[in-house]
């Protein structure tokens, strides 16, 4: 307890006097520590331990039914100032907010454990990482958070070297849906988080920290803070490439991250290797370039179609160490979700018996926790203190319709329109209607801790002399034909579109332009052993020309939805584009 520093000592003091634990614990990441915990959980419950012969140290987590995603109209950013906080988010002045959900912590700690959370968001030595400190009375987020992030001794050396750190409150209060609240303090760097347990909203370390409280921060800094997944694409000269990717939540960030190529690729000596597969920090180095870093230590990925066939590397990491959250589990207790072709579940996620026409066995936002360092195309660039160099940002949402396979922005301002443009159906990462499409700019609707105005206009500022910025592209995924099936095969053959973007960087393609981006004539683009036809390739690289032009005039609606704070170079942007169009 010696060294700690007198702000820190003086916050969990304070913490603790509001909260009543029975008992505090200064967490320092041990495998001792882990232990105990484990050891806890499972005596309470909290933990259930899944088949040690198929899967050692795995365990399972049911959580409260009510609480099994991210709770948007629940999450506000207090900023002093409303314009500040913008449109794009809730908002609440900041001592309304301190008042409300302090009322909600008092005493709520009582009969429990308080635990203090040491962590370092990115490599222990990156003048990139930041660090933190969750303080929370729940043993799982505590397991997890020791996955999900560097946490412990080493990070809270690096707090008492640094002096300043992320104070991050939560407690799981009753689990109560009416009793929830996550909130921001961008110009404290804080967060406070009551009623919840679930991953987005109780691990504070991700979506508060690394995405609202540091884009905050790194609007004034000079930097930026996605919700993206950073993969290296090794081509059989052995050069590597590495890009960053921006899709909305359970849009297929962990999928491309850990992408196998397809056969004939592989045969040729194309390799993959995964950074990170949900958040990036970049920042411009001295020679003009994006260097990039992924901030977590770990996956919080969905479950629900994670297979061999779809994403074997993601598969390969779950037979070991993995927390698993509210997927089934087959009459040997191994973990069960829709789309893994083996096994058969016997309970649901609940514990009830397994019956289709009740529920599906797993959640369809049920999660796997796992290290990054199980994953097959983990790469020890991952550890690099001075990040990766992109070569290439993709924006991509999941649109039935309209949105072609690919296409690329002609310049930096073009494809900060092509993000900030983005729109996406939702999904049940988020509680609320799925499969609804709204615009979700840059994928950060959830996540931005300022106007996105504001935020538009940090995206157009790196465009200056001397930056070498990546090029920016657009993809989908997720085009569906008059059947309702998807046309795109997806997953590792999506590595050929990768393969187009980055002969573009290279100039090593052709392609067509179009008012709406430059798209890749059907024959750029290896078809080799793919297997699709013709007339569904030319129908995803085609641009309906009727159909942007009414997707232009509602981005024209959306970027005036922000008023007068949006950019105007935007704004004539989108207006050439439609002019163009018309
Ligand atoms: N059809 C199709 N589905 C995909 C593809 N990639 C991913 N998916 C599916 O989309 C769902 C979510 O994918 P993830 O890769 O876990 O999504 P994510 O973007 O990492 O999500 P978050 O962790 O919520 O931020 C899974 O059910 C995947 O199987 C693809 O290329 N094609
Ligand atoms: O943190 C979470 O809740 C999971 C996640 O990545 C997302 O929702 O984008
Ligand atoms: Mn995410």
């Amino acid at each position: 307890m010696s060294s700690k520093l007198a702000a820190l000592n003086d916050w969990v003091a304070s913490v603790a006097k509001l909260t009543q634990p029975d008992a505090i614990h200064w967490c320092d990441g041990s495998d001792a520590e882990n232990a105990k915990l484990t050891e806890l959980m499972l005596s309470t419950g909290d933990l259930v331990k899944l088949n040690e012969q198929t899967h050692p140290n795995c365990y399972l987590h049911r959580s409260s039914p009510s609480d099994v995603a991210r709770v948007e109209h629940l999450t506000f950013v207090c900023t002093s100032k409303q314009e500040d906080a913008g449109p794009n988010n809730h908002w609440m002045a900041p001592a309304e907010a301190h008042a409300k959900i302090d009322a909600l912590y008092a005493g709520c700690m009582r009969g429990r454990t308080m635990y203090v959370v040491p962590y370092c968001m990115g490599p222990i030595d990156s003048p990139l990482a930041r660090c933190g400190v969750e303080i929370t009375d729940s043993p799982y987020v505590v397991a997890n958070m020791r996955i999900m992030t560097r946490m412990g001794a080493a990070a809270q050396a690096r707090i008492e070297r640094e002096g300043s750190f992320v104070k991050g409150l939560h407690s799981i209060g009753q689990l109560d849906p009416e009793r929830r609240f996550i909130m921001h303090f961008p110009e404290e760097l804080t967060i406070k988080s009551f009623g919840s347990g679930y991953g987005g909203n109780a691990l504070l370390g991700k979506k508060c920290h690394a995405l609202r409280i540091a884009s905050y921060q790194a609007r004034t800094e000079g930097w930026l803070a996605e919700h993206m997944l950073i993969v290296g694409i090794e081509n059989p000269k052995g050069e590597t490439h590495y890009v960053a990717a921006a899709f909305p939540s359970a849009c297929g960030k962990t999928n491309l991250a850990m992408l196998i190529p397809p056969e004939g690729y592989r045969r040729d000596g194309w390799k993959v290797w995964t950074v990170g597969d949900d958040i990036c920090w970049m920042r411009p180095g001295a020679d003009g370039r994006m260097y990039a870093i992924n901030p977590e230590a770990g996956y919080f990925g969905v479950a629900p179609g994670t297979s061999a066939k779809t994403n074997p590397n993601a598969l390969a990491m779950l037979y070991k160490d993995a927390i698993f959250t509210n997927v089934g589990v087959t009459a040997d207790n191994q973990p069960w979700w829709e789309g893994l072709p083996e096994g058969t579940p016997a309970k649901d996620w609940q514990g009830r018996p397994y019956d289709k026409a009740v529920s599906p066995a797993a959640h369809p936002n049920s999660r796997f926790t796992v290290s990054a360092k199980n994953c097959p195309s983990y790469t020890a660039k991952a550890e690099d203190p001075q990040g990766v160099p992109l070569s290439a940002i993709v924006f991509g949402g999941r649109r039935e319709s309209l949105v072609p396979l690919v296409f690329e922005a002609r310049d930096w301002t073009h494809g900060v329109l092509v993000g900030a443009s983005m729109a996406s159906e939702t999904t049940a990462a988020a509680t609320g209607a799925v499969g609804v499409v709204r615009r979700d700019s840059m994928a950060m609707k959830p996540f931005a801790g300022y106007n996105f105005a504001d935020y538009f206009a940090h995206w157009l500022s790196f465009d200056k002399p001397g930056a070498q910025l990546p090029k920016i592209f657009h993809v989908n995924w997720f085009r569906k034909n008059d059947q309702g099936k998807f046309m795109w095969p997806g997953f590792g053959d999506n590595l050929r579109v990768l393969e187009w973007m980055l002969k573009r960087v290279t100039g090593q393609a052709g392609a067509i332009e179009t008012p709406v981006g430059n798209l890749p004539k059907p024959s750029d683009l290896n078809t080799d052993g793919l297997g699709l036809d013709a007339a569904t390739l030319e129908q995803l690289l085609t641009i309906d020309r009727a159909g942007w032009k009414a997707e232009m005039e509602s981005i024209g609606e959306y970027l005036d939805s922000y008023g007068e704070r949006t950019p105007h170079v935007l704004k004539a942007e989108r207006a050439k584009i439609a002019a163009q169009l018309a």
